[in-house]
């Protein structure tokens, strides 16, 4: 299967700190993948970089068919070509409806020509009720953003993400502070939408992971440790010995 996001040596230094050392790996253009690693592994630099919030200094980070690279994109270049993020604290429109913060996010999308007359169309009416089943808040559509559950407000987010059609999505701890039956739904959620895109998730929490079941890269001190399912990273005495025996 081709790479649909390849990171190639990167490093990325601060003040002297190498955060991410010669990073390589990629991510296939229909795929889950679970990115863990210990506090300060670089995990998030490595989505900073990808998202253009940070600039390497040196290496290359290219995504697509025709490999573009993202380093030579601003942060709104590289989320128009297609990569979405979702942080770990949810930033809904609280006061706003469910189906009206979908329809401001598919709005979003619009060139600023278009947004100026812009008026939900029938198309964007039935898009809403789309995205919104998606992430199963079809019964939630009318309620108000800030009265629904931290869990709920997280899938909303992710809604408000896909209004995008991102092609790529990193997603930042989506289980923290979560209830059991919220992680279980996220789950499924997870899996569902890497059916038809790459879904890279960065989680501290094991159990989380092992239930996503999918290909997991251990990043340790900016490199990749260790890669493979998790019963095979969490195997290898490597990984026991910087996060798991900790
Ligand atoms: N803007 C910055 N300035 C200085 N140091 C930074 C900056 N961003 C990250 N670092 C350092 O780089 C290292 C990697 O940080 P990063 O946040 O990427 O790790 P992480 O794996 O996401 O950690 P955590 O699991 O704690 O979120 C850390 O030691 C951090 O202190």
């Amino acid at each position: 299967m081709s790479a649909l996001l390849e990171v190639s040596g990167i490093s990325k230094s601060f003040d002297g700190f190498k955060a991410i050392n010669n990073l390589s790996f990629s991510i296939n253009a229909v795929e889950l993948r679970a990115v863990i690693g210990p506090n300060g592994a670089g995990k998030t630099t490595f989505m900073d970089i990808v998202t253009g919030k940070t600039r390497p200094d040196e290496g290359e980070v290219r995504f697509g068919e025709t490999g573009k690279s993202l380093l030579k994109m601003n942060e709104a270049q590289i989320a128009r070509e297609g990569v979405g993020r979702k942080f770990q604290r949810p930033t809904v429109f609280e006061d706003q409806s469910v189906a009206d913060n979908l329809t401001m996010a598919l709005k979003a999308d619009r060139s600023p020509f278009s947004v100026l007359g812009w008026r939900p169309s029938s198309v964007s009416v039935a898009r809403v009720a789309e995205l919104a089943a998606e992430v199963g808040l079809s019964d939630a559509v009318d309620r108000r953003a800030g009265e629904l559950s931290h869990g709920q407000k997280q899938w909303l987010e992710i809604g408000m993400l896909l209004a995008q059609e991102p092609r790529l999505l990193l997603v930042d701890e989506p289980a923290a502070g979560m209830t059991l039956a919220e992680r279980e739904q996220t789950t499924s959620l997870l899996c569902r939408l890497a059916e038809s895109r790459a879904v890279v998730v960065v989680e501290h929490d094991m159990d989380f992971v092992r239930r996503l079941n999918c290909k997991v890269t251990v990043l340790h001190q900016g490199s990749v440790l260790a890669e493979g399912s998790l019963d095979h990273v969490t195997r290898n005495p490597d990984v026991i010995d910087v996060y798991l025996g900790r």
